[in-house]
């Protein structure tokens, strides 16, 4: 069997509030996307030709400043679980990036052969996930069994990713997930991930750090992250998480 057949097609759109300026952007695509960095660009470039395509456009726009808003929502909620202000990281998050990765996962005959995304953790705070049909998986936190994400039309999944692992000193753990297939159909999904800027340094807050609780994390930014993906496969099972932990 072809070894990519059914697998992950990603189309990604990176979106970067503050400077140095982006990639691309879906955030406000008419005023300032410019779709010049993508896995398949042809993509983007059909897509902007014709008005309809426009027309999609700006829904993904206007779905992705809704996005924002429920993460903005949701790391408040969290911050406070933790002891910390609502506001605690407000602003460095509103200045912050959001990622929009595109996944495609065509049908495969034989979809127990073949994982349209391999095991991994996001580097994110919180990815926020849209998906068409099942096909998501996450690691019980007793690291014994993946468990199937229910299908509920419209309804977006919410997961931890590494960066909130680091903020809260371990208290929330980054959630390994992998996507699987199907034989049937077509599965799409719009993973939203949210992080400070480029540069900005997520670090362990200090708050949550004491003698029973020591620092358990190094700080790192998004840059550092895209550095670590360019010397390390996540495929492969190199995890940035791994990496941020302090050994004692
Ligand atoms: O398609 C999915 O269900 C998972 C997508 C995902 O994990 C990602 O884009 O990082
Ligand atoms: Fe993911």
């Amino acid at each position: 069997m072809d070894d990519n057949y059914g697998k992950n097609q990603r189309i990604i759109g990176l979106s970067v509030q503050s400077p140095p300026s982006s990639i691309s952007a879906f955030t406000k695509p008419l005023k300032r996307s410019h779709f010049n960095h993508s896995h398949q660009p042809w993509y983007f470039k059909h897509r902007i030709r014709n008005l309809k395509a426009l027309v999609e456009l700006e829904k993904m726009a206007s779905f992705a400043v809704d996005v924002k808003n429920v993460a903005m929502e949701v790391m408040g909620a969290i911050t406070e679980s933790l002891g910390l202000s609502n506001s605690y990281m407000r602003e460095k998050l509103e200045d912050g990036m959001q990622v929009m990765a595109i996944n495609c996962y065509p049908p495969c005959p034989q979809p127990d052969r073949v994982l349209g995304l391999p095991p991994h953790t996001d580097y994110s705070f919180v990815t926020i996930l849209l998906q068409s049909g099942q096909g998501l998986q996450v690691m019980s936190t007793n690291e014994e069994e993946w468990r199937l994400i229910a299908d509920n039309h419209g309804v977006l999944h919410v997961q931890v990713g590494d960066f909130l692992e680091v903020l809260s000193n371990g208290s929330y753990k980054s959630v390994v997930h992998r996507a699987t297939l199907n034989s049937e159909k077509t599965r799409y999904s719009i993973a939203s991930l949210h992080s400070y800027g480029m540069d900005e340094k997520v670090e362990t807050a200090k708050e949550l750090v004491d003698e029973q609780h020591p620092k358990g994390y190094k700080g790192s930014s998004f840059r550092d992250f895209l550095k670590f993906l360019s010397t390390n496969d996540i495929a492969e099972g190199s995890s940035f998480i791994e990496n941020l932990k302090i050994k004692s």
